[in-house]
């Protein structure tokens, strides 16, 4: 299993390329399942939850076609089956994603219920009660849902009592072939739902209300292929820059927007960064200053993202002064709290609250990656520890990460992974 050995101690600088966004990617490639005609996507990042995908669509006969640079051609005419199969749903929560597409357009679908993972619960009900109210009979059987809807779905209006990204997307995907007016209210609005929303779009979907809680649908009779680049990772650029930060350093980041990180730029700011953005670059500036503290909430966007929630509490580990970290969006998402204590991190954890007293260096020592998001706090503080750091179990990063040693070494970072067995 692979490993990442990081050796901490020096500022992060220089200037990098920001990836294509997994987050917007995953619903767009399960959107092109609606589509009649192929569709080509530029800008997908080169991961393992893309390559997951496309294994997922090829299983189901879905023609794929990758040009140079990561362009894939996907061309639904040749598709055979009609099931997302366990081995590969359970290694990516985002499968059950091709499920109101596959509904909406072919009436049928059996997918794997996709299982919980470490950072909490997740159920699939509030998917699955839109998809009724669409008039789509739902069971579930040894371990499948088994949806079908044999005269397609019909519009309906629809309130979505948690705020849900995935339910958001397989909704306002079923939606687009659905015959009437579908409203989803209580809808999520985070910018990768505005992407798949813009790409819907593109392929003749008529949609109200994109960036919005309310999102209103006209379902149309064929959706036609288009060509559509995803839009930039913002938790990939939120990340480089809290590593910058922590680490007191300097860097850019090009390919990549400043307005899809409101919250977490403001929260850099009163941090002590000094922030400056283009159309597609962010810069970040410690002044070689050790970073303060910040306090934070997570909430559905605009709020602050969960998903950012745990590189910040790895700065905090070495920020100046305390930082409380409320995390209200999944029950078991401070896990990483624990191997940061193991490096020296003088943090308590309360429920869903932790406590975070700021320490001038961290220890390296070997840690566990749990999930994506907390491999990417162990990396950072591996950044600012004395001596190698060992990341265990990093194929959680390989999730979400593209290049992620190469990138940190192209910002002065000394990382390598270790590959055994
Ligand atoms: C591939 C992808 O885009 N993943 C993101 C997506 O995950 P995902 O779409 O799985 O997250 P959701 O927004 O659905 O989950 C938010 C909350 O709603 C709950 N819930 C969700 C669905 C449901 O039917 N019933 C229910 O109770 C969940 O348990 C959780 O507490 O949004 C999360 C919240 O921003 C991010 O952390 C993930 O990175
Ligand atoms: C939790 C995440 O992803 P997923 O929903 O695919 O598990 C994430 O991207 O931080």
């Amino acid at each position: 299993m692979d490993k990442l050995l990081i050796t901490g101690g020096g500022s992060l600088s220089g200037e990098i390329r920001i990836s294509g966004s997994k987050n917007a990617a995953l619903p767009i490639m399960a959107a092109t399942l609606l589509a009649d005609t192929p569709v080509h996507l530029f800008n997908l990042p080169h991961l393992n939850d893309i390559t997951t995908m496309l294994a997922l669509l090829r299983c189901m006969g879905v023609g794929i076609t990758i040009t140079e640079r990561m362009t894939v051609e996907i061309d639904i005419s040749t598709m055979t089956e009609y099931e997302a199969p366990y081995d590969l749903v359970r290694t990516m929560r985002a499968s059950i994603l091709v499920l109101g597409p596959m509904l909406a357009r072919f009436g049928k679908a059996d997918v794997s219920f996709p299982g919980g993972c470490a950072i909490g619960s997740r159920p699939v009900d509030i998917h699955l009660k839109g998809l009724e109210a669409m008039g789509a009979t739902i069971e579930v059987d040894g371990g499948y849902i088994r949806a079908r809807a044999p005269e397609g779905l019909k519009g309906a209006h629809i309130f979505m009592d948690v705020v849900t990204v995935g339910g958001t997307e397989n909704l306002l995907m079923a939606a687009t072939l659905a015959k009437g007016k579908t409203v989803l209210e209580n809808a999520a609005r985070e910018p990768e739902i505005v992407d798949l929303a813009n790409f819907l779009v593109a392929m003749g979907a008529k949609i109200e209300g994109i960036g919005s809680d309310r999102l209103t649908v006209y379902g149309v009779e064929r959706l036609e292929g288009c060509s559509y680049s995803v839009m930039p990772d913002r938790i990939e650029t939120g990340t480089y820059l809290v590593a910058a930060a922590a680490t007191r350093g300097r860097i850019r980041l090009r390919d990549t927007q400043a307005n899809i990180l409101d919250a977490v730029l403001m929260k850099l700011e009163e941090a002590g960064a000094h922030i400056t953005s283009g159309d597609d670059w962010i810069e970040l500036d410690m002044k070689g200053q050790r970073p303060k503290a910040v306090s934070l909430k997570t909430a559905p966007y605009p709020a602050f993202p969960t998903d950012m929630q745990s590189q910040f509490t790895a700065m905090n580990a070495v920020a100046e002064g305390t930082g409380t970290v409320v995390e209200t969006i999944f029950e078991n998402r401070l896990i990483q709290v624990h191997e940061l204590n193991r490096m020296g991190a003088d943090i308590t954890l309360e429920g869903n609250t932790c406590i975070i007293r700021g320490v001038e260096r961290l220890k390296a020592a070997p840690v566990m990656a749990s999930d994506l998001r907390a491999s990417a706090s162990l990396v950072i503080a591996g950044l600012v520890a004395d001596g190698d750091t060992l990341v265990d179990r990093i194929y959680h990063i390989d999730r979400g990460y593209e290049c992620i040693e190469e990138k940190i070494q192209a910002l002065g970072g000394t990382i390598r992974r270790v590959v055994e067995g």
